[in-house]
């Protein structure tokens, strides 16, 4: 079975630094990827790639059988590639609604009226509904984060890439992310998870990928990575910061 998304020898140098080596690496259709390491080692700098807002510097890259290096994030999310942003990105002037549909009528399978209904769908499954005429920029933090879920969704993703998405989130806010986050994967969307929270990543995922400049240096259940000597080396040892 061809993987839903394929990473051969993806190479990145920003000027003399390799930020990722030749990583190979593949995520089947309905996977529930975790993707950890300490500060700096290439996780978002994979996301971007992935995404389309980065170039590579060598390798290839394939999403269901075809090659997507070098297509637009925009084009990558026509192809149903979804992704969060570490730090929040709503469109503060917009209301709520209008920050669905900037995202909905972008899909040129969706007319206004299915798309408002489906907007409104999506955000009363993450309670947002009554705040769908209210300024983006009046959100709390954590709505804000619940608003860049739904936007996601919106596109009706089959692979939901997330970078961070707990930074700043109260524990029951984090509970309710992780049960929407379950039910888009036994709903069949495939989700690679970028955390430095290691409860939710061991929580959630049953496969995790360590990077650690640049390169992998485990892949394995949660149980194998928790206990790889090469991962408590680069989390612990004094060459990186603690995460
Ligand atoms: N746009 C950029 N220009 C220059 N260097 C960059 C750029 N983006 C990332 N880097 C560098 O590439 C390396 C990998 O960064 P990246 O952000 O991918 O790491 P990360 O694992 O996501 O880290 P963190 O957990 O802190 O978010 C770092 O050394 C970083 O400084």
């Amino acid at each position: 079975m061809t993987p839903q998304l394929e990473i051969s020898g993806l190479t990145k140098r920003f000027g003399g630094l390799t930020a990722l080596s030749h990583i190979d690496m593949a995520v089947d259709g309905g996977e529930m990827l975790g993707l950890i390491g300490p500060n700096g080692s290439g996780k978002t700098t994979l996301l971007n790639i992935v995404s389309g807002y980065y170039d590579a510097n060598g390798g290839t890259l394939s999403y269901e059988g075809a090659p997507i290096l070098g297509r637009s994030p925009h084009e990558l999310a026509r192809l149903g590639i979804g992704r969060s942003f570490q730090v929040t990105k709503v469109f503060r002037r917009l209301s709520v609604l209008d920050n669905m549909m900037v995202a909905g009528l972008s899909d040129w399978r969706a007319h206004r009226k299915e798309a408002e209904e489906r907007a409104h769908a999506i955000l009363k499954d993450l309670t947002l509904d009554r705040l769908a005429h209210a300024p983006a920029s009046s959100l709390s933090g954590g709505q804000a984060k619940l608003l860049e879920f739904a936007r996601i969704m919106m596109l009706t993703p089959k692979l939901v890439l997330l970078d961070e998405p707990f930074g700043g989130v109260h524990p029951e806010l984090k509970r309710f992310m992780h049960d929407h986050i379950r039910a888009w994967n036994e709903a069949g969307v495939t989700i690679v998870l970028i955390s430095h929270d290691m409860g939710s990543i061991f929580g959630l995922c049953r496969r995790v990928v360590t990077l650690s400049y640049g390169d992998i240096i485990c892949d394995g259940t949660p149980e194998e990575t928790r206990n790889d000597p090469a991962v408590l080396d680069a989390y612990l040892g004094d060459h990186h910061d603690a995460a």
